[in-house]
């Protein structure tokens, strides 16, 4: 048995285009939607991410304004920037790219933004939210694997058993919260877990989120099962390459053989992370204007 593909890629060009359809109707109400993103330093692949999500909130017809600060900025400097950005009429949604560079504090920083313009949804108040089934702001790459299970298995999930690997504030916890809200069964597995294998045979839905090249083999999968890979690893560059290749956290060409269905690495996840943030950068507009969101053919 092969596999069907879980195809992110065209996923996440659907909701960016029903994203872009409500774009241009709060505009023609006097709304564009403002997404600001701030990186400090100069990580390479962090460069690459901030810019395309400069591009495609662009492309969805939002503002978009990225804030570009050298390593060594002091904190003071950065919370000033996140203080102004808090005040900002025109600035509906705030990203500060992750990792911040030392000895600067993840925790101080995404404590400072104001909890409605936390288009990561990592603000204590919308983890908290999440938690208690209220009505903030969700992490983008939880969403966005919560979007591709109910396009593969449908709108019910319910009494299905999953287990997500990696416990992580931006990927984990909240993607077993949303899980469980979901009505799965839920296990979260990480670095202590015994007989990782195991549980990963119990599991209908499989998350992992580690970073660990391929770790999870094709004998390691309930024949069936719908797996989300969340890993983002770059190989080591092939002689007479530049770029090593991105492979995900599962052995793809083992698990293809056994899973029911998996996304890609890349053109699964990654894609869906950039548009649920451009989804949240429009939920914040529409609730700090007072208007509804507008409703499009999907
Ligand atoms: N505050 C914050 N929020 C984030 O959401 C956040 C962050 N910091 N720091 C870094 C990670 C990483 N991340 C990705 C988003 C899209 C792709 C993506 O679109 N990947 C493409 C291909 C990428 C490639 O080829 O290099 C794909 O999987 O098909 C990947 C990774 C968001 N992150």
């Amino acid at each position: 048995m092969t596999a069907r593909l879980i195809d992110g890629k065209a996923a996440a060009a659907a909701l960016r285009q029903r994203i872009a359809a409500q774009v241009a109707r709060v505009s023609d109400l006097g709304v564009v939607p403002g997404l600001a993103v701030v990186l400090v330093g100069e990580d390479p692949a962090s460069q690459v991410y901030v810019r395309s999500k400069e591009r495609l909130a662009r492309e969805a017809g939002m503002v978009s304004i990225a804030h570009r600060l050298p390593p060594t900025t002091p904190e003071a400097d950065l919370l000033d920037l996140i203080r102004r950005l808090n005040a900002d009429p025109a600035i509906h949604g705030i990203l500060v790219q992750l990792p911040v560079p030392k000895p600067l504090d993840e925790r101080t920083i995404i404590g400072a933004i104001d909890p409605a313009k936390d288009v990561d949804g990592l603000h204590p108040v919308n983890v908290g939210n999440l938690s208690i089934g209220g009505e903030g702001l969700l992490p983008c790459t939880p969403s966005g694997c919560m979007m591709l299970l109910r396009d593969t298995l449908g709108a019910d999930l319910s009494g299905l058993r999953a287990l997500v690997i990696g416990r992580s504030n931006l990927m984990g916890k909240p993607m077993a919260q949303l899980l469980v809200r979901a009505h799965c069964t839920v296990t979260v597995a990480h670095s202590r877990t015994r007989d990782l294998a195991d549980e990963c045979r119990r599991a209908d839905i499989l998350v992992p989120a580690v970073g660990q090249p391929r770790m999870v083999r094709g004998d390691w999968i309930k024949p069936g099962a719908t797996v989300i890979d969340v890993g983002m690893n770059r190989l080591a560059p092939e002689p007479g390459q530049e770029k090593g290749r991105l492979v995900g956290d599962v052995a793809f060409e083992e698990a293809v053989e056994v899973a029911g269905a998996i996304t890609p690495v890349p053109g699964g996840v990654g894609p869906m992370t950039i548009a649920c943030l451009l989804d949240n950068t429009l939920t914040a507009a529409c609730r700090a204007e007072g208007l509804a969101r507008p409703a499009v053919a999907a």
